[in-house]
């Protein structure tokens, strides 16, 4: 039973037009939270009037009651509204006063008890009807909902449509579209169309009455009677209320208003629960109409739960997706602030990389001063490059690819090419400014430049420099490129084995570049520098690729007028640049590679060369290097001279440079200290001055003695000399100290490193002298070797190990290789034969098992140019006879013991040199070699150039051995 009485201070409502009613709740059942509900409601519909067709809950009519009885209504205090809807709602329907009434079809849902729903009457005959109706004081009418039709899907809206169609139906059309349970609707006001109706209780049609408008007669229908305290129903209802709560937890939509229900849900009955429950869910309007229908309240309870439930689903559901969307939309919101915030600090660094426009300004713009001399088929591809970057999006991969491809191809210097010089006079000066010696590679640059000044181009030719580390191959090449006004670009391909290296990545890898040559033409920034192809002879095997072949197109003449390189794609013209290449091998060299060469060799230096390359050339840019002045130092020649016997005895002088560098370190070092302690002296300049003074008074003291005249002066030159001396003030004390001070930095020692401190420098020899024996043994002579090193002389040692009938043979150690080894056994037999020649009774060989060592047993030799002197080592067992003094020898040896050339002729002769040895014996066939080197290396030398072993008998055991 539900009591409502107007008062001032209840609560208010105002809906749709309706005017402000207080209302005061009743005892039992309380519906004050319901008119809050009703108000959040309509606050929901106003903001979308989509839903509008969902029932509004309302206070002040209840089904089952006795509206006359029980509901009074009181005019609100204020507000003209108030009078005319106090006027409506303050009539009760009595059922007898509405068994018929007019039929109003609901399109969209039934209409709860206890709910607002406004409707929109197209019908004007209705309307007037409506009107007329409100007029004679009966504003109550029947609202049904509306029937789909035939074959329709309840689920399925078709928005207007369905809407147009049922104004069209009328009379008994209508009437059969009509469900048969209503609701008695009040009229609670109509403006314009629009009519709020207000839900009463539960109708059945029983039969029509009028046709047009439509008008029914009605039974009223009241709930089944039940048991208030019945445990299922109560379970039932409880159970929808937790599920309200539920939906109140996960929807924001009902929280207000199903939260103030379900608090004050104790005063509240049972078929309310389920009318309100039913009514606010998103059920479809049949679920909706079965609740209506059933009267049974435990089955509507039942009915309602399942539809709450559902809504339950259904927040659930909207929750979820209103999460992705809201989490899609501050993902994007995010990305786009960060992007914004990039784009400003870009542009505050002047980073501004991916504005499209600029960027192909910025390439346009490079490109611009050699655009008449770049060939066409590059141009092309920029300007199609250039296009495409505009199509790009900047943030794809495809555009980094593309702009890193432009900034390469517009970077390169096409067809700029720096002026050749090719005055020989001027490249003569500066590759004597910067080497010493090396005539001869002197004068094959030189002619290689007269030559290019004769074609007008230098092209053609790879000039192959040669020789041991340190003698200078590297630098020639930087003062080839200084003499011919060239840009200079070094590389080292030792150990290169990736073909990419020098052709490049393609584009489609990640983090792909472009290959040597072309990194290279960027970095110089002419089409036409010199390359100096370092440690070529060391070129890796390669895992990918052959490295020699794709050199092999890069140099050759013939091909690198198109190199075509990987990443560029692109033919680019090398044919301007000079190749040079470095080797410590020349034999190591890929032949198809060595075929294209001009090979410079570069043998090595002799003491003497050393000492004026030392002297002249890294001793002044040591000295310069460590800030040191000429006067400040002095290293004697002699010093020089240890320095390059005892310590620096390789072919090369990067050894020789490393020591004078430790020296100058050192005397930088004692420089610097000096100057500190002559500051420290400074610091004390009373002592200085005492002693000073000192040493005049002595002298006046003694001046005094020999005359008055002299006395005074002296006296006065004493005064003078102390007034000057002595600091009278603190002020002057300071500026005796400053002036000291700048004396003390003026006159350091000057250093000097002599044969005798050098070790203080160097530290203790490290190189002992080649030579072990002063005059050689039986059984050993001195040979001359080659190795990568440069030259060097080497020991073959032969001792008998053993002596009897039948026991020739012949024990192998010091590391040979197998050509050594098989060079040692030739030399057993030629010494065979010989010894059978020159003493035929001698049975030596025969009877001897004889040991041949090559001492430095660590070090691996091989090679067949040791022949000779192996015949000779084992020839002086045989005969017991020592060789000649300080005699060297070099030559292959064939069976019948004719002598073979060997390599190395200049190496080998400046070894020989370094081992103060006065005669060699080279093969006739390297006289050539020999007659080439420059006389200084030859100077002081007896050379014998022999055909035949029996020459070389003669000259190692001949009778003047002696001497
Ligand atoms: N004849 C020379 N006159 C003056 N300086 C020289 C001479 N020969 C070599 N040098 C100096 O010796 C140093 C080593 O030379 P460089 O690096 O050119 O040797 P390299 O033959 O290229 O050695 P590597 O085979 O190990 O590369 C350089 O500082 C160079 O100036």
């Amino acid at each position: 039973m539900l009591k409502l009485l107007s008062s001032s201070s209840c609560l208010q409502s105002r809906i749709h037009g309706l005017a402000p009613t207080s209302i005061r709740t009743g005892s039992a059942e309380s519906t004050a939270p319901f008119l809050r509900v009703l108000s959040s409601l309509s606050r929901f519909n106003r903001r979308n009037p989509n839903l509008g067709c969902r029932a509004f809950f309302c206070s002040d009519a209840t089904e089952g009651s006795e509206p006359a009885a029980d509901v009074e209504v009181k005019e609100a205090e204020s507000g003209a509204e108030a009078k005319s809807s106090s006027a409506i709602v303050s009539t009760n329907p009595r059922p007898e006063d509405y068994l018929t009434v007019l039929a109003l079809p609901l399109p969209h849902r039934p209409l709860f008890p206890g709910f607002y729903m406004p409707i929109y009457v197209k019908d004007p005959k209705l309307l007037a009807a409506l009107q007329d109706s409100r007029k004679r004081q009966a504003p109550y009418a029947g609202a049904f909902l509306l029937k789909d039709e035939p074959g329709t899907d309840p689920s399925f809206v078709s928005g207007s449509e369905t809407e147009k169609n049922i104004y069209d139906l009328k009379g008994k059309e209508l009437f059969n579209r009509l469900h048969e349970v209503g609701t008695l609707a009040q009229i609670s006001s109509i403006q314009g169309d629009q009519v709020i109706l207000i839900g009463h209780r539960r109708l059945r049609i029983t039969e029509m009455v009028s046709e047009d408008p439509l008008s029914v007669k009605v039974d009223h229908l009241k709930d089944k009677p039940y048991n208030k305290d019945d445990d299922v129903i109560k379970a039932t209802s409880f159970e929808v209320i937790s599920t309200l709560r539920d939906v109140l937890k996960t929807s924001s939509l009902w929280r207000d208003h199903v939260q103030t229900y379900t608090q004050h849900i104790g005063d509240f009955n049972f078929p309310r629960l389920a009318d309100f429950g039913a009514a606010i869910s998103g059920a479809n309007k049949l679920q909706c109409q079965e609740v209506l229908e059933e009267l049974d309240v435990y089955k509507r309870l039942k009915l309602t739960l399942e539809l709450v439930k559902k809504e339950i689903e259904i927040t659930k559901i909207q929750e979820s997706i209103a999460k992705a969307i809201e989490e899609k939309i501050s993902g994007e919101q995010r990305r786009y602030l960060l992007n914004e915030q990039l784009k400003a600090i870009k542009k505050e660094l002047g980073l501004e990389t991916d504005d499209k426009t600029a960027l192909s300004a910025k390439f346009r713009e490079r490109l611009e001063p050699n655009r008449d001399k770049c060939p066409p088929h590059v141009l092309q591809v920029i300007e199609e490059e250039l296009t495409k970057l505009q199509l790009l999006e900047a943030s794809s991969s495809e555009f980094n690819v593309t702009r890193n491809y432009l900034d390469w191809l517009t970077a390169l210097p096409w067809g700029n090419y720096s002026d050749e010089n090719f005055d020989v006079l001027r490249a003569q000066k500066i590759l004597d400014e910067d080497h010493y010696g090396l005539t001869d590679v002197k004068e094959r640059i030189l002619e290689f430049i007269a030559v290019g000044k004769l074609r007008g181009t230098s092209q053609g030719k790879i000039i192959c420099l040669s020789g041991p580390p340190g003698v200078g191959k590297t630098s020639i090449g930087r003062s080839i490129a200084r003499a011919l006004n060239r840009k200079f670009f070094r590389f080292s391909v030792g150990g290169l084995a990736d073909v990419a290296e020098i052709k490049g990545h393609r584009r489609t890898y990640i983090g792909a570049m472009p290959g040597k040559m072309v990194q290279c033409l960027k970095n110089v920034g002419t089409a036409n520098p010199l390359v100096l192809i370092d440690e070529i002879d060391k070129l890796g095997r390669g895992h990918a690729g052959d490295p020699a072949s794709a050199l092999l197109e890069l140099l050759d003449p013939e091909q690198n007028a198109n190199f075509l390189d990987h990443y560029l794609d692109v033919p680019i013209d090398l044919s301007k640049v000079l190749f040079v290449c470095t080797a410590n091998v020349v034999e190591m060299i890929p032949n198809p590679l060595l075929d294209r060469m001009e090979v410079i060799a570069i043998a090595g230096y002799i003491t003497d060369e050393k000492m004026h390359i030392a002297r002249d050339y890294l001793e002044k840019s040591t000295r310069e290097a460590c800030g040191i002045k000429p006067e400040q130092v002095e290293v004697t020649d002699a010093a020089l001279l240890a320095l390059i016997e005892n310590y620096c005895r390789e072919s090369g002088v990067r050894n020789l440079q490393k020591q004078i560098e430790k020296i100058y370190r050192k005397i930088a070092l004692q420089l610097v200290r000096q100057g500190a302690s002559g500051e420290n002296e400074v610091a004390e300049p009373n002592q200085a001055e005492v002693e000073q003074v000192d040493g005049l008074l002595q002298n006046t003291d003694a001046s005094e003695n020999h005359s008055g005249v002299e006395s005074a002066e002296g006296n006065s030159h004493e005064q003078e000399n102390k007034s000057s001396s002595e600091p009278k003030t603190i002020q002057d004390a300071k500026e005796i100290e400053n002036i000291e001070g700048q004396e003390a930095t003026k006159t350091v020692e000057k250093v000097l490193v002599d044969k005798e401190n050098l070790s203080d420098f160097v530290g203790k020899p490290v190189f002992h002298a080649e030579r072990i024996f002063d005059r050689t043994p039986v059984g050993v002579v001195m040979g001359l070797a080659w190795t990568a090193m440069g030259g060097s002389t080497l020991y073959i040692e032969t001792t008998q190990v053993e002596q009897g009938e039948g026991k020739g043979a012949l024990v192998l150690t010091g590391q040979l290789g197998d050509v050594m080894k098989e060079s040692a056994q030739i030399a057993h037999t030629v010494a065979r034969a010989i010894l059978l020649k020159e003493e035929a009774d001698n049975t030596f060989f025969a009877s001897s098992k004889l040991h041949l060592h090559v001492p430095a047993g660590a070090t691996p030799k091989d090679g067949p140019s040791a022949g000779c002197t192996m015949i000779t080592s084992m020839l002086s067992l045989a005969l017991k006879k020592p060789v000649k003094k300080d005699l060297a020898m070099t030559g292959e040896v064939t069976l019948t013991g004719r002598i073979l050339p060997i390599g190395g002729v200049k190496e080998k002769t400046i070894a020989a040199r370094r081992s103060e040895v006065k005669t060699i014996i080279f093969p006739s066939a390297n006289r050539r070699d020999y007659d080439e080197l420059a006389p200084n290396v030859k100077e002081g030398l007896d050379v014998h150039f022999v055909d035949d072993y029996s020459q070389i008998f003669d000259l190692a055991f001949g009778d003047d051995q002696s001497s």
